[in-house]
C-alpha cells in the first residue's frame, strides 16, 4: 500500500495472532486433529489460547508436554510437521480479523504511517491469512520467525521488521502478549498492548507504554506516545 519513505511518520509494527487476528479457533481445530490421531485428549480453545505466542514448534510441544508425552526427538518432529499439515488445511477458516481493523489499518496508513507486522507465526503461513482476510495489502514486510532467522523475544525480529519496512527512526509495536512486551522493552521500542488477545497474566504489570481495549483506540494511544516522546 506504501513505499517507505521520508515523508513517513515512522514505522508501526503489529504482532498477528491476537492483536490483528483472533486465529485461536483454527490454532484449536489443527491441535485437537493431532491429538485425536495420537489418541489424546483434545485441548478446545481456551487451552489452545494459553499455548499461543512462541510459534507452532512450541506449541506443539507445549501441548504434549500438557499430555505427559516425553518429548523424544523424532515423534516430536513428526507431531510438528503433522500439525503444520492439518493447520495448512484451515489457515483461514474461522481466524477472523478482530473489530475495526481494517478501518483502522486503513486510517494510520492514510495518516503517514508505515505499517508491518512482526509475528511468531512463520512468514508464509501469515502472509496466506493477510491475504485471505484482506489485510496483506497494508503491509509492505511480513515477517516471521524464518523471515531474519530470529524469533521474538529476540529484538531483532521486531528491528529487522522496521528497518525492512523503511518507514523511519520512530518505531512503535502493538501486540498481546508477554512476548511482544518483553520484545520491545528489549528492543528500545515503545510498545502498545492491547488487551483482548492471548496473555497469560495482567499486562498492564509488564508497563507497556500503552494498554487498549480494543483496535480502534490505537491510533490516539500512539498520537499519545509520538506526543510524549517526540523523535
Ligand atoms: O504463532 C504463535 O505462536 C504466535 O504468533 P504471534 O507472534 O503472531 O502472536
Amino acid at each position: 500500500m506504501t513505499n517507505g519513505s521520508a515523508e513517513h511518520k515512522g514505522t508501526i509494527v503489529f504482532d498477528l495472532d491476537g492483536t490483528l487476528v483472533d486465529s485461536v479457533p483454527d490454532l484449536a481445530g489443527a491441535l485437537d486433529g493431532l491429538m485425536m490421531e495420537m489418541g489424546l485428549p483434545a485441548f478446545g480453545i481456551p487451552a489452545t489460547r494459553k499455548l499461543i505466542g512462541h510459534g507452532i514448534a512450541n506449541l506443539v510441544r507445549g501441548a504434549l508436554t500438557l499430555r505427559s508425552i516425553e518429548w523424544q526427538h523424532d515423534q516430536g518432529l513428526h507431531a510438528i510437521t503433522r500439525f503444520t499439515e492439518l493447520y495448512s488445511e484451515r489457515l483461514s477458516r474461522e481466524t477472523r480479523p478482530y473489530p475495526d481493523v481494517k478501518q483502522t489499518l486503513s486510517m494510520l496508513a492514510e495518516d503517514g504511517w508505515q505499517l508491518a507486522v512482526c509475528t511468531n507465526k512463520i512468514e508464509r503461513y501469515a502472509k496466506l491469512i493477510l491475504s485471505d482476510l484482506g489485510l496483506a495489502r497494508f503491509f509492505p514486510v511480513i515477517a516471521g520467525p524464518d523471515t531474519f532467522g530470529v524469533a521474538k523475544p529476540d529484538p531483532r525480529h521486531l528491528l529487522e521488521t522496521a528497518s525492512h519496512a523503511g518507514g523511519g527512526d520512530r518505531i512503535i509495536f502493538v501486540g498481546d502478549s508477554e512476548v511482544d512486551i518483553s520484545t520491545a522493552k528489549a528492543a528500545g521500542v515503545p510498545v502498545i498492548a492491547v488487551s483482548y488477545g492471548y496473555a497469560k497474566t495482567p499486562l498492564a504489570a509488564l508497563l507497556p507504554e500503552a494498554l487498549v481495549d480494543r483496535f480502534s483506540d490505537i491510533p490516539k494511544a500512539i498520537d499519545d506516545i509520538a506526543r510524549e516522546c517526540p523523535s
